[in-house]
């Protein structure tokens, strides 16, 4: 892909991965992704914004084989998909100087031994004279790791984001084409790795409030001409209450949890909760993780093996308890052969999930009338309970 002119003297470069189906070895991608970079042409000097995943480094170079000078490369969060490539940009550019937060700093040297005297701090409100083109730094840390910082391009209005805002989508076209598509991705890249640090990206939201933004421009994704709808969704995602809305991740080797889980499904949509499953043997944890943001209860479906839960339920328990979700109650189903400590090791997986435990329900082989009874009655505590927090159908 070649480069893409944004604004007089303003461009994209990067990389589209159109393949990528994994990310962070964790991930799934059914859209690929990219990575993003920019590159900002004063009159006086050049600054590149971030780099690419090492493994196309080679598309960047190309990306500049007419740009004889960079000044400065601006790194804006350490991670090695956007940092990667730095180390091979500064043999290139001999005179360039990195710039950081301190913290993006340290990191650098930490993670890929960038030499300290090629980067520089910069402290939150810095402001970079390029000539008629003026980068001011805006700390925003915590999206997603501790040294994140965007950039504020005055002349141009452009805010580049770095992950902030950012969606996994390979696509041809600069900006957003299909706002639907994108939406659902960024939601999806939100729910991932945003959403433990939900309370900083509030605060780094509020500190946004008011800039004038023509485009946001992310480090993964298609560029936003127009913002406003992102700035939105990114708050909604953040601040909204949990929905009336069930995530039920489960496992069923031999069909008898899964029993379980059909006859809790029909009893919670026939009292108006919605509900979300998700098999483990075959689930897209991003979709998973999607509906863990919204979800007002998790329930785990989860059959006991080697005197514990299945493995593959122990994972999405992990898993949630990372993800830091806003649900208010949690609830464990499932079926075993003789005995074991499937809740006390599931219920003890969980610690950040501040919510009330609903009575589980356990079964010994199939399920029995006296089973589908208890069930019928956790439908009726998960449907109070919403009732009560007054949670409303799922919005998006
Ligand atoms: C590999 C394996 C290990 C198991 N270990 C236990 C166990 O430690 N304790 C127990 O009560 N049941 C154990 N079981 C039996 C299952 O929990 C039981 O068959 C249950 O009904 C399976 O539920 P499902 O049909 O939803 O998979 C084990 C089953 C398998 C396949």
């Amino acid at each position: 892909m070649q480069k893409k002119l944004m604004a007089p003297g303003v461009y994209w470069l990067g990389a589209v991965d159109w393949d990528r189906r994994l990310f962070d070895d964790l991930v799934p991608l059914p859209d690929g992704t990219s990575y993003n970079a920019y590159l900002v042409q004063g009159t006086d000097k050049t600054a590149l914004l971030d780099a690419v995943e090492p493994a196309m480094t080679d598309t960047l170079l190309a990306q500049l084989a007419d740009v004889p000078r960079l000044d400065y490369i601006i790194s804006q969060h350490a991670e090695q998909d956007h940092s990667g490539a730095i180390g091979l940009l500064l043999e290139r550019y001999p005179e360039a100087r990195v710039m950081a937060t301190a913290k993006g700093k340290a990191m650098l040297h930490d993670l890929l031994r960038l030499p300290e005297d090629r980067v520089e701090a910069v402290a939150d409100g810095d402001r970079l004279e390029l000539g008629g083109k003026t980068l001011t730094f805006l700390h925003l840390p915590w999206v997603h790791w501790p040294e994140t910082m965007a950039s504020y391009l005055a002349e141009d209005r452009i805010l580049f984001s770095c992950d902030f805002f950012g969606s996994h989508i390979a696509a041809s076209e600069l900006f957003v084409t299909d706002p639907c598509r994108v939406r659902e991705a960024a939601k999806r890249y939100f729910a991932e790795i945003m959403a433990p640090f939900r309370p900083m990206i509030e605060k780094n939201l509020d500190k946004l409030a008011g800039l004038p933004m023509a485009m946001i421009a992310p480090s993964h994704g298609q560029v936003y001409d127009k913002p406003d709808w992102i700035v939105a969704a990114t708050r909604q995602w953040a601040t909204a209450a949990p929905a009336n809305l069930v995530a039920l991740p489960f496992v069923s080797m031999h069909g008898s949890t899964r029993r379980m889980v059909e006859h809790l499904t029909a009893a919670l949509v026939a009292r108006g909760t919605a509900v979300e499953l998700f098999n483990l043997a075959v689930a897209d944890v991003g979709k998973l993780a999607m509906a863990l943001l919204d979800a007002g209860t998790i329930v785990v479906g989860a059959p006991t093996v080697l005197a514990g839960p299945h493995p593959l339920a122990a994972h999405a328990a992990f898993l949630a308890n990372a993800l830091r979700p806003k649900a208010k109650f949690l609830s464990i189903i499932g079926s075993y052969g003789w005995g074991g400590r499937t809740v006390e090791v599931l219920a003890g997986m969980v610690p950040n999930i501040k919510a009330e435990v609903l009575e589980p329900v356990l079964c010994k082989g199939l399920p029995t009338p006296e089973t589908y009874a208890a069930l019928d009655r956790l439908a009726e505590a998960i449907v109070a309970g919403h009732a009560a927090q007054g949670f409303a159908a799922r919005v998006d």
